[in-house]
């Protein structure tokens, strides 16, 4: 059976990790630019001045996108682009870019799936308390109103924001993302719900545009699996949950937080400082939501924790979820399994986790539409003979293709699948080396564009609608 005729085959890119010309045509500078220059925080160094140069390049790349067959292109738009200082002037030079990459992508039939926030926040906002400040929740809202006036009539698909566990958990847990704040529990959970509420009020900001496009977030998708059937690990699995996922799929999709979590914070003392205006705006924007987007690279597998984790010194490895670490609050700890396969970042390789996962979700959220927004196989890719072998990569969106093409079959109301990456791109924290693109990048040769195995492969899956999978 194919694939939905209604089911996009896409591939995504973010901003910092793509464009470069960090400094060009009055974009205004970003956390990351700055965070990315102090020394030791990125692997050697790497930073997004130059990235892969899709500013410049996108017209290139995106007619290898339209050669590859590609039906959808998820990408993230520089709030410092069109806001240069956060919520100030906006710079036309900015609108521009981002008119042309969106003209671009139609010239070829590929459907821009644009997300506003994939983690580059404009320094003033940073500087003045960054997620953990109403004045940035409020800044983004304007944000995206002008990004939907002015993108609007052409983009109908939205993101409002990238991973929130991610830039919230490293930024204010880890420290190994800007502001680079670690172990302060009360900025983190008051930065989420900053996040959940700008969310709120620009889903409600988009939808009295009515411009009948579709919008949603994107979260990590983590479902956390007991070891084994012991009790206390059955309960640090459910614990992982509720911290890990349903803090996060709960205000966007039921309106309200996870009544297990909320309770723990306000024993701890970390309960954000909500109003009753904002907790309305998540209730009454939950049934204005349209999709979840769904970032899925691999479960976790959990067990009880027993040390104690005071306030541990973390390091880049840690936060690049490589098993072995306890939860930030102690209560549990993910383990590396011996009938487990793993990338070489020690991510577990796992479609089953995948499908067990969607099947919670749909118990829990019911019917919600989702697309997988991201999923890809990080890999040093073999080159052989100057080709990019990358089967270990086909291999792996093979495996998780499947078992979508399944989950559809068995009721899960997936709309689309967008491969991290379309293009090789600056990975945050391990620099150049993790490659996720079907597009090889030539760094040894003026950053020169080659199609991987992959590109072929993704081509003829696109064209067969997957009926081989
Ligand atoms: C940590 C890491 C990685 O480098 O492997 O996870 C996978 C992928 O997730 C994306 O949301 C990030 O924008 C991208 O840079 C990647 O980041």
């Amino acid at each position: 059976t194919k694939f939905p005729h209604d089911f996009l085959f896409g591939a995504a890119s973010a901003s910092y990790q793509v464009e470069g010309a960090a400094n060009e045509d009055g974009k205004g500078p970003t956390n990351w630019d700055v965070f990315s220059k102090i020394p030791g925080k990125t692997f050697e160094g790497t930073n997004g001045d130059i990235a892969v140069d899709h500013y410049h390049r996108y017209k290139e790349d995106v007619r290898l996108m339209a050669e590859m067959g590609l039906e959808s292109y998820r990408f993230s738009v520089s709030w410092a682009r069109i806001l240069p200082d956060g919520d100030g002037e906006v710079n036309e030079k900015g609108l521009e870019f981002y008119n042309n990459l969106i003209d671009e992508c139609l010239k070829y039939g590929i459907v821009p799936f644009v997300t506003l926030y994939h983690w580059d926040l404009p320094l003033a906002l940073e500087e003045d308390g960054g997620w953990t400040s109403k004045r940035t929740a409020e800044a983004f809202v304007k944000y995206a109103e002008i990004c939907f006036q002015s993108f609007g009539d052409r983009v109908k698909h939205w993101i409002t924001f990238n991973e929130t566990v991610m830039f919230c958990g490293l930024g204010y847990l880890k420290g190994a993302h800007p502001p680079g704040i670690q172990n302060n529990e009360k900025k983190y959970f008051q930065a989420t719900h900053n996040v959940f509420y700008a969310h709120a009020k620009a889903v409600e900001a988009y939808k009295k545009l009515k411009q009948y496009g579709e919008i949603g977030i994107t979260h990590v998708f983590l479902p956390a699996y007991s070891v084994d059937g012991n009790e206390s690990n059955l309960e640090a699995a459910q614990h992982a949950n509720e911290y890990e996922t349903f803090w996060y799929y709960d205000p966007i999709l039921k309106g309200e937080y996870p009544p297990y979590v909320v309770k723990q914070l306000e024993e701890k003392g970390w309960t954000p400082d909500w109003t009753d205006e904002e907790l309305d705006t998540l209730r009454r924007n939950a049934d204005n939501n349209d999709f979840i987007g769904l970032n899925y690279y691999q479960p976790v597998r959990v067990e009880k924790n027993f040390e104690a984790v005071s306030s541990i010194e973390h390091s880049r490895e840690s936060s690049t979820l490589v098993p072995g670490s306890p939860s930030f609050d102690g209560f549990y700890r993910t383990v590396k399994m011996d009938d487990k396969t793993y990338t070489k970042w020690g991510w577990e390789i796992s479609p089953q986790g995948f499908l067990d996962g969607l099947h919670m979700l749909k118990a829990r959220y019911g019917d919600v539409k989702m697309y997988v927004t991201e999923n890809g196989l990080g890999d040093e890719d073999p080159i052989i003979d100057g080709e990019i072998v990358d089967v270990p990569r086909i291999k792996y969106i093979e495996e998780h293709l499947k078992v979508i093409k399944l989950a559809i079959s068995q009721g899960i109301n997936l709309k689309g699948y967008y491969a991290w990456s379309a293009i090789d791109l600056l990975s945050w924290l391990n620099g150049y080396k993790k490659q996720y693109g079907f597009i090889y990048v030539d760094h040894k040769d003026g950053l020169n564009r080659k199609k991987k195995l992959s590109f072929h492969w993704y081509k003829k899956v696109i064209e067969t609608r997957g009926e081989e999978l």
